[in-house]
């Protein structure tokens, strides 16, 4: 037996690059062991993994976790948002999973948009206005390029559900993950039959929706999970309301997460539709909302720029009038799907470490545009922003954002916080309690708070330009791949 103080309980992250599960004592939010199993994403027009690597690095990152797994008493698990996974008769994937940041579907979402009404329509019916992110233009993309696989589909699910059902055997999702569909009606917190109807979907397909606080199932037998039958199974959610719920988040404070994605929410009490697009109008895991920007060009872009320059990515230096665009998927904050990554300003004086720089603040300015539009007007503007996600380990990153906010940074040193949310998620299904709380009794943001500094306006004023300036470049397919 372990020496935790109270029962063990197993959170999961499974997100676009890996997996990582954290067995976490529920009385203290001590993590008393963890594992992490790569996935694979494929390169070229679109971005699928199979689902099953997903399983496999479950397995594994559980596998690592030794003999604590086995004591756990509940299990969650949180994952990417918006994947198409679908599934045939015997629940074997029909093909794989197109990704959150696949961006084929571009053409379906704004024929969509157009066709049911128009943004200010989606939003107020869905939340949001449905990029190519969301999973509903995806499915549309799908019975338009392939209706061979949509004929043989006999089951939809996200990335959560998927693991969730293969713990369980029960199709199940929560509203927090359901909400980044395109499908699910935030107004009445229900599936929108209309929209299901004119994409071809049957609802029969969808997994039910499990609320807040409900046991999503129990653990089946027949695997080889270190698991005992019977374990508790929480409903999970989408990657980002899993880290709201770690960091036990309250109205009025922003979050940042630096990961293969870059997104800023927070969390509100009021229902978001924003006519615009640009925000998101998720629902969180607890029964409130989370507003949220998300950017497809974050930590991989920017890694990418410095493998290109041979540069650690660290080595940044200042003093650039050098702007780059780093949109090497497309872009989604803005919107900007066929974009390519785009460099401006370079001079025979310019250095590499100035180019890699340029990259960090390219990143960073569309996710800080969206700041204040994720949060209520009446919020406290130095309330520090608290800075997630594998980037928020690196001082490149920390600096770039502290200078393009003008804002207290505060960086949590707990390092899985989507894991720790699911982990509280299944504690709060042993005592009762809301996860939300769990996280904050786990004191789970302490960390170091990085002062404000004067906000670099000009460097995001130069951005800005450049993003206006380039407006045709950025808005058509690139010219050769
Ligand atoms: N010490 C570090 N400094 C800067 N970036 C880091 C560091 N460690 C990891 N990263 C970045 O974190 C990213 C992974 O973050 P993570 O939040 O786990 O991504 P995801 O959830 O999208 O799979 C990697 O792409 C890497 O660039
Ligand atoms: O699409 C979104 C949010 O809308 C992304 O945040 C995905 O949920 C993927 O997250 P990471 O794997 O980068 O953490």
């Amino acid at each position: 037996m372990s020496a935790a103080e109270g029962p063990l309980v197993v959170g999961v992250d499974t997100s676009t690059q890996s997996t990582k599960a954290l067995v976490v004592d529920a009385s203290t939010g001590q993590v008393v062991a963890s594992g992490q199993a790569a996935h694979t994403v494929s390169s070229g027009e679109g971005r699928e993994s199979d689902p099953r690597q997903w399983w496999d690095a479950l397995c594994e990152a559980l596998h690592q976790c030794g003999d604590a797994a086995r004591e756990a008493a509940a299990v969650s698990i949180g994952g990417q948002q918006h994947g198409l996974v679908t599934l045939d008769a015997q629940g074997e994937p029909v093909r794989p999973a197109m990704l959150w940041n696949d961006v084929r579907s571009a053409p379906q979402a704004r024929r969509l948009v157009d066709e049911l009404g128009g943004p200010k329509a989606w939003a107020e019916r869905t939340g949001s206005v449905p990029g190519a992110s969301f999973t509903v233009t995806k499915w549309a993309w799908l019975a338009e390029h392939e209706p061979e696989a949509v004929r043989a589909t006999k089951a939809v699910r996200l990335p959560h559900d998927y693991l969730t059902e293969r713990l369980t055997g029960e199709g199940t999702t929560d509203r927090g993950d359901a909400s980044g569909t395109g499908w699910w009606a935030s107004g009445t917190e229900s599936y929108d039959d209309e929209i299901l109807r004119h994409v071809g979907l049957d609802p029969a397909l969808l997994p039910r929706v499990v609320r807040p606080g409900e046991v999503a199932g129990t653990v089946r037998d027949g695997h080889d999970l270190p698991f005992s039958k019977g374990t508790l199974v929480a409903p999970g959610t989408g990657d980002n309301a899993a880290a709201a719920l770690g960091l036990g988040l309250r109205p009025g404070t922003p979050v940042l997460s630096l990961g293969t994605s870059g997104t800023v929410y927070a969390v509100t009490k009021r229902r978001p539709a924003d006519p615009t697009g640009t925000v998101a109008g998720f629902a969180d895991a607890h029964g409130d909302w989370l507003p949220l920007a998300c950017t497809l060009n974050c930590t991989l872009a920017v890694d990418r720029v410095a493998a290109l320059l041979g540069l650690d990515r660290e080595a940044v230096e200042p003093g650039t009038a050098v702007t780059l665009l780093p949109f090497l998927d497309g872009e989604r904050t803005p919107n900007l799907p066929h974009a390519s990554g785009l460099l401006h300003g370079l001079r025979h004086d310019t250095t590499a470490g100035q180019i890699l720089q340029a990259a960090y603040d390219g990143a960073v300015h569309s996710l800080l545009g969206a700041l204040d539009l994720v949060l209520d007007e009446d919020a406290d503007r130095s309330t520090p922003l608290l800075l997630i996600g594998g980037g928020a380990r690196g001082t490149a990153w920390q600096q770039t954002v502290r200078r393009l906010s003008g804002r207290p940074v505060q960086v949590p040193q707990a390092k899985e916080l989507v894991a720790l949310g699911a982990a509280a998620q299944a504690a709060g299904l042993l005592t009762g309690e809301d996860p939300a709380s769990v996280a904050r009794r786990w004191n789970t943001t302490a960390g170091p708070v990085l002062d404000a500094v004067p906000r670099d306006d000009e460097t995001l004023d130069r951005i800005a330009g450049v993003l206006s300036d380039a407006a045709p470049l950025l808005e058509g397919a690139p010219r050769t791949r």
